[in-house]
């Protein structure tokens, strides 16, 4: 069979760079990716992972998804403007009280975590429909299902994001064109650390004490703390997206961290909406020891599993 052709969007770093080598270095050669990026002056990181994939099966093309000239010159450049899978991967984070961050960096996160996507499926969807073939893979987010304290705009883009596919896998799979989200909890990559640089650089200056206080004292505390416990690497993630990419019949919503499935579940499981709030009020604000106790010994037990197979390899068992 003919390796499919899978773009992929945001390759310079985290899940895009990590995805793209898993698919170009697929032991059956399955994959041609096209790994895009905003700044193709970032792509040391993705040439060295790919090593002599690079140019064989790998190619690296530059792709601003809030650009739709640049959006629609890489897929002209591409032969027949042929792609099987598209990956929308490229996105941003925001952290913090909304009185501090400003309305144009609000909008600016909108433009590139909804509306990249909106121009990339604009631009790729009448080429599947035509063809009558293929899948559009969007990396959305855990916060696309539920809203977590302090992240309101970076999740209601997320919820953009998954209202908008909802909405349109409909109509797509009437031309066989498959949708699928794929929905990470915390991921380790310079997503963390580019939250957290904004986070020391923010003006506080116009949020009330005692919620600038909640956020550096309480939330950032826990949200390290979160993401050493219950963090998954982008190659973690990669491996689930490959899982949905080669699935006979793609599922529409992925879910990669089995942590937070009780998490998303509690709103289906009232409709009032009261069970999640209190939950998630208990946590923050009653049980936040309780919670950073249950972190630690999660950490603690993946240190112990980590020790074991180094162990198991050292000795010669794998
Ligand atoms: N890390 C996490 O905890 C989670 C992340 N996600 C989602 O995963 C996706 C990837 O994030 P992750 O790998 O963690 O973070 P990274 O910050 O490591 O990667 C983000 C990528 O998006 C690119 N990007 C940003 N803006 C644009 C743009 N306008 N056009 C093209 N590329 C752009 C960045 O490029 P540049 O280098 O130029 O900035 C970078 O390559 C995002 O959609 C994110 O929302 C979902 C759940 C959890
Ligand atoms: C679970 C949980 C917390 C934080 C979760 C975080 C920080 C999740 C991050 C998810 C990301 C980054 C998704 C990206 O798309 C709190 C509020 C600390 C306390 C209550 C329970």
């Amino acid at each position: 069979m003919a390796p499919k052709t899978v773009l992929i969007t945001g390759c310079s770093s985290g899940i895009g760079l990590a995805l793209a080598v898993r698919l170009a270095r697929d032991k059956q050669r399955r994959f041609q990716v096209i790994a895009t990026m905003r700044n193709v002056g970032r792509s040391a990181a993705l040439a060295a992972a790919a090593g002599p994939a690079l140019g064989r099966t790998l190619e690296i093309k530059q792709l601003d998804v809030c650009d739709e000239g640049s959006i629609r010159a890489c897929l002209d450049s591409i032969p027949g403007r042929h792609v099987d899978v598209l990956v929308s991967n490229a996105g941003v984070g925001m952290v913090g009280p909304l009185e501090s961050q400003s309305l144009a960096a609000m909008q600016s996160l909108m433009d590139t975590n909804f509306f990249g996507l909106v121009r990339l499926v604009k631009e790729v969807l009448p080429d599947m429909k035509r063809r009558r073939g293929g899948h559009i893979v969007v990396i959305s987010s855990i916060m696309g299902l539920q809203g977590i304290v302090f992240n309101d705009i970076y999740s209601a883009s997320k919820f953009a994001v998954e209202g908008f596919c909802e909405s349109l896998v409909v109509q797509a799979l009437r031309f066989n064109v498959a949708i699928s989200l794929v929905e990470p909890g915390p991921v380790v990559t310079e997503f963390e650390t580019k939250l957290y640089e904004e986070a020391e650089r923010a003006d506080y200056s116009r949020t009330d004490p005692e919620t600038a206080k909640i956020f550096t004292d309480l939330y950032l505390r826990n949200s390290r703390d979160v993401f050493a416990s219950l963090g998954q690497t982008p190659e973690d993630i990669a491996e689930h997206t490959l899982r949905v990419i080669e699935a006979a019949r793609p599922p529409f919503r992925h879910q990669t961290n089995v942590a937070y499935t009780p998490m998303a579940a509690l709103k289906h499981a009232d409709p009032s909406g009261a069970l999640v709030t209190d939950a998630f009020y208990k946590l923050v604000f009653k049980y936040d020891a309780v919670l950073r106790f249950g972190l630690r010994a999660i950490r603690l037990l993946r240190w112990k599993s980590r020790k074991v197979k180094e162990g198991v390899r050292l000795l010669g068992f794998k």
